[in-house]
């Protein structure tokens, strides 16, 4: 069990922390700490505030993910999905949203617009090398195994 540290900020006054909604919800639902209503139009995006800033140990990060439910309803998504939260970041948490719907879609404060994952990330250290082994697959990429059965 990792424990995360999470602090209020003063913009969040009064909203909840993120929370799970289920039991084994993999991600925490996180509130929009906007003062006033933000309307998106469509096409437009908006980075909004969440209220609170963490401290999360150094083996984890947090993505920021979209909700399903307002991108099927609404076209609402984030734009650099998933979001990346640093172990090290101690700023504010906060959301891109794009509208990519047809209609305004207006983000009121409290309204829960995304959810947040935590991960693990494996310590990793990159070796400058001049060769590389050779595999099966060499440098085929791009649609290379075709997409029939
Ligand atoms: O959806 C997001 C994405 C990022 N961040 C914060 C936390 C993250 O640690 C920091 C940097 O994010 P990222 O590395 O994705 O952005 P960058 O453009 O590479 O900025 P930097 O040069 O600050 O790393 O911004 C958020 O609050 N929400
Ligand atoms: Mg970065």
């Amino acid at each position: 069990m990792y424990e995360v540290r999470i602090k209020r900020l003063p913009g969040g006054e009064g909203l909840p922390l993120p929370e799970r909604m289920s039991e084994w919800a993999a991600g925490f639902d996180v509130h929009a700490a906007v003062d006033e209503p933000v309307t998106l139009a469509p096409g437009e995006r908006s980075l909004i505030p969440t209220g609170f800033a963490m401290a999360m140990p150094r083996e984890l990060e947090a993505q920021i993910r979209p909700r399903s439910g307002l991108a099927l309803k609404h076209g609402i998504t984030c734009l650099n999905t998933p979001g990346t939260i640093d172990a090290d970041y101690r700023g504010e948490v906060k959301v891109l949203l794009i509208n990519l719907g047809s209609e305004p879609f207006t983000i009121r404060r409290g309204d829960r617009i995304a959810q947040m994952v935590f991960q693990e990330v494996p310590p990793v250290r990159l070796i400058e090398a001049d060769e590389l082994d050779d595999t099966g697959r060499g440098a085929g990429g791009f649609g290379h195994t075709g997409t029939g059965a």
